[in-house]
């Protein structure tokens, strides 16, 4: 039987592929990490989970399967421990440089404070934002008034509810949206719990990107014709309201416009409209996904006790925000359970290669952790870790190891910029709302409130929360 020479060629180039593969496989830097076997040769099933929006849930699996250190790819490893964390996002200050992944996240074609990669430049940026945001500067009363006033503005919303029902996902974005944008603009801080900007809260909170931005991250190289498929998702309304508000030339001195405008560099409008744009969609869906979740988890039956302790701390008392140790444990929980941005947030390691949880990992390798395994597969620090419990946080010494662990707002110098604006947020939003009002699921709710992944972050697959408020009186 004789063979044609293009049958020839084929069976050389398989036998040579299948040689690599082999090579590969037994040679490759991360063979000797844990991991699926597939991993060593291609991401490609890692990218079908990410385009079908289950991530966060396949590296979970893994991570329970393979243990605290799992290979996603040739060259993609995601951790759990908390030595991994503090090596990647902590070490030298800020951890290690952000990967391409962060490009997606650039605003008017510029490079912010987030989507910068390199830590040199971004150390520089953060001079210029880190004051507005210090705990110092957020309790001041013109800020805290601010935020006091649009948790009174949502408490009437619920009050004109009449006990009907509320729904509590559109108005907690609309108050994580008022208070974020009083940070940036006031005095031009949007109205929309009062319905002025709703439009434009729903036009940043209700939108599918995943596939167009994960597309772009994967093949840039196709941007061109991505963009013709996946149309870019239109923000027109946020768009020229932060041009415009960031351009005013009376912003209040607590405002991060006033801080921008009177920096020593000089910012160009266009840069100091990107990073106040960017700051807007980092507090929108983060503060409201989390406070919404956690509500509705107050609201079950099975935390009934739980929401009756916080009423009786919160009730009738004039205390300081930060005297509150049972809201402080149930906001802390509500975060640790549903951290808005449950997913990897990856780095590379640095030039030289690193040791991350006792393996040598080569440089230019993308590595990570997600907060929802951080959270749940540390059962000596958070024991049962997949179960809502306050109780955890109240225990001081306990508080120590699992504030190491805590990483809903990401660690080191490229965490959470807007912490503590958003844990006034939701500490303020709560004590107005349980020192007047029981809540309960409605019974006409009928959103699902299982975790909805997007590119980093994830909120209630329906974006609708029905619940009832009742009044203590
Ligand atoms: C519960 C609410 C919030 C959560 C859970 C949260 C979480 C996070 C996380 C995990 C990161 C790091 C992400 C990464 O490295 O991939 C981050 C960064 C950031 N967040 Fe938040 N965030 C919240 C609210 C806010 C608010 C209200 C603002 C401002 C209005 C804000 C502004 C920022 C900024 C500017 C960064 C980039 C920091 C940097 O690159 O240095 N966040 N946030």
């Amino acid at each position: 039987m004789a063979f044609q020479l293009w049958q020839l060629c084929l069976a050389a180039l398989g036998l040579l592929s299948f040689g690599l593969c082999i090579r590969r496989a037994v040679f490759a830097p991360l063979s000797k990490l844990p991991g699926p076997w597939y991993s060593l040769f291609a991401d490609w099933y890692l990218m079908y989970q990410e385009f079908t929006g289950q991530r966060r849930p396949y590296i979970h699996q893994l991570h329970k399967k393979f243990g605290p250190a799992v290979r996603l790819g040739p060259n993609e490893i995601s951790f759990t421990s908390i030595e991994a964390v503090k090596e990647i996002y902590q070490s030298g200050g800020s951890g290690y440089d952000k990967t391409e992944f962060y490009t997606l996240f650039r605003q008017f074609s510029t490079r912010t404070m987030f989507s910068t990669l390199d830590k040199g430049t971004h150390s520089q940026k953060k001079r210029h934002v880190a004051g507005q945001y210090a705990n110092t500067n957020i309790m001041q009363p013109e800020v805290m008034g601010g935020i006091q006033d649009r948790a009174k503005a949502f408490v009437k919303r619920c009050e004109e509810s009449k006990g009907t029902g509320v729904d509590a996902y559109v108005y907690l974005h609309c108050f994580a949206l008022d208070c974020a944008s009083h940070h940036l603009f006031a005095p031009y801080g949007t109205k929309s719990i009062e319905g002025t900007d709703l439009d434009m809260m729903e036009e940043l909170s209700y939108h599918d990107s995943l596939k167009r931005n994960l597309a772009q991250y994967r093949w840039p190289i196709l941007s061109f014709w991505l963009e013709k498929v996946f149309k870019p998702r239109p923000a027109p309304i946020a768009n020229q309201y932060v041009l415009n508000s960031s351009a005013k030339s009376d912003p209040k001195a607590h405002s991060l416009t006033y801080k921008l405008q009177n920096s020593k560099d000089a910012f160009q409008p266009i840069q100091i409209a990107a990073e106040c744009m960017d700051h807007l969609a980092a507090g929108i869906d983060t503060t409201g996904d989390a406070l919404c979740l956690l509500m509705y988890q107050l609201s079950l039956p099975e935390s009934f006790k739980v929401q009756d302790q916080l009423i009786s701390e919160v009730s009738n008392n004039n205390k300081a925000l930060d005297e509150l140790p049972y809201l402080d444990a149930v906001i802390k929980e509500g975060l640790r359970c549903f951290p808005p941005i449950p997913m990897s947030q990856p780095r590379y390691t640095p030039s030289g290669g690193r040791a991350i949880d006792g393996y040598f990992i080569p440089a230019a390798t993308i590595v990570s952790c997600q907060a929802w395994s951080v959270h749940q597969l540390n059962e000596e620090v958070f024991v049962k870790g997949d179960q809502f419990l306050p109780e955890r946080w109240l225990d001081k010494e306990a508080a120590i190891e699992m504030n190491r662990l805590f990483f809903s707002f990401g660690a080191g110098g490229r965490g959470c910029t807007g912490r503590h604006l958003a844990m006034a947020e939701m500490k303020c939003l709560f004590r107005e709302v349980y020192s007047q009002y029981k809540t309960r699921i409605a019974p006409d709710m009928k959103g699902r409130m299982t975790l909805d992944d997007q590119v980093i972050s994830s909120r209630p697959l329906d974006q609708t929360c029905k619940l009832l408020f009742e009044s203590l009186n």
